[in-house]
């Protein structure tokens, strides 16, 4: 099925009041953001997105997709229910090498295009400071390393349309790029972030608070340029720490606040 949108319907916050926000829909190709302060209800948006609940969750919030109920086998079947999540705590368990895996899970999706190993390695590589190589055992990979291949792979190989994101501001990857890179390839992107960088490079973000969506604000142009910006420094941050990871010493010259503000 051709997803082209999720709906959400409203339904009650931690204190059974209706929500704020009564329908929410996101299309194709969206990056949407979810804001909101601790215990706010991020988390449990996200996860009834996830599940595709239709009122039988303590919030009451249905889900439709492509402004109709699921079926049921796309609810239950976690298989066809397409949508990927990724956060920072994720690791790689399995005791293969990049290259191996990347073949196996191309192979489960029916894929066997040419140079499909080296373009997620290659998309891997933009966005994090840590070459990886398609011999590393998956294991190995650092922190940084191994979102940054989940992000790819999620891009390319993955036929998740949806994918959600659970604060990935941690995670020792270029965001701004990572971000980019999958809603470039036509995914419904939402994103749980208190970080200004990813906040503001959403087309919209949804307010939470006592659990309930309170409100929709659109980023404003003057709120991207903001984010470009900001995510200047945030390379510039990423920058450092690797030449600090690498045993390098920083000189004051490294933070001409000008330099990385232009
Ligand atoms: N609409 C709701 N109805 C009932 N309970 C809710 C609702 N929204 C959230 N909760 C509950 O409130 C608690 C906090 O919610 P949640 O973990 O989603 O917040 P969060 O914003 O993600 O917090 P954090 O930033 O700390 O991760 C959870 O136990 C969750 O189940």
């Amino acid at each position: 099925m051709d997803i082209k949108e999720i709906k959400i319907i409203g339904g009650v916050n931690k204190c059974g009041e209706s929500e704020n926000v009564k329908e929410l829909i996101v299309k194709r190709g969206e990056i949407f953001g979810v804001v909101g302060p601790t215990g706010s209800g991020k988390s449990n948006l996200i996860s009834d997105i996830e599940q595709l609940s239709q009122g039988d969750t303590p919030s009451k919030r249905k889900i439709l997709i492509n402004g109709e109920i699921p079926e049921t086998e796309m609810r239950r079947n976690p298989r066809k229910r397409r949508i990927a999540q990724l956060s920072q705590n994720m690791n790689f368990l399995a005791d293969m090498t990049v290259e191996e895996f990347l073949i196996m899970h191309a192979k489960s999706r029916g894929i066997t295009s040419e140079g499909i190993v080296e373009k997620v390695i290659d998309l891997a590589n933009n966005l994090t400071g840590e070459p990886i190589k398609k011999d590393y055992n998956l294991t190995i990979l650092s922190g940084g390393q191994s979102r940054s291949l989940m992000v790819a792979d999620v891009a390319v190989i993955s036929d998740s349309p949806i994918v959600l994101i659970d604060e990935i501001e941690n995670a020792g990857i270029k965001k701004h790029e990572a971000l980019e890179l999958l809603s470039g390839y036509g995914k419904i992107v939402m994103v749980i972030t208190h970080d200004p960088v990813l906040a503001l490079m959403t087309t919209r973000r949804v307010v939470m608070k006592n659990g309930g969506m309170m409100e929709i604000i659109e980023t404003t142009d003057e709120e991207k340029e903001v984010s470009k910006k900001l995510s200047n420094i945030d390379s510039w941050m990423l920058s450092m720490r690797e030449k600090v990871r690498h045993g390098q010493k920083l000189s004051l010259n490294d933070i001409k606040a000008q330099k990385v503000l232009e």
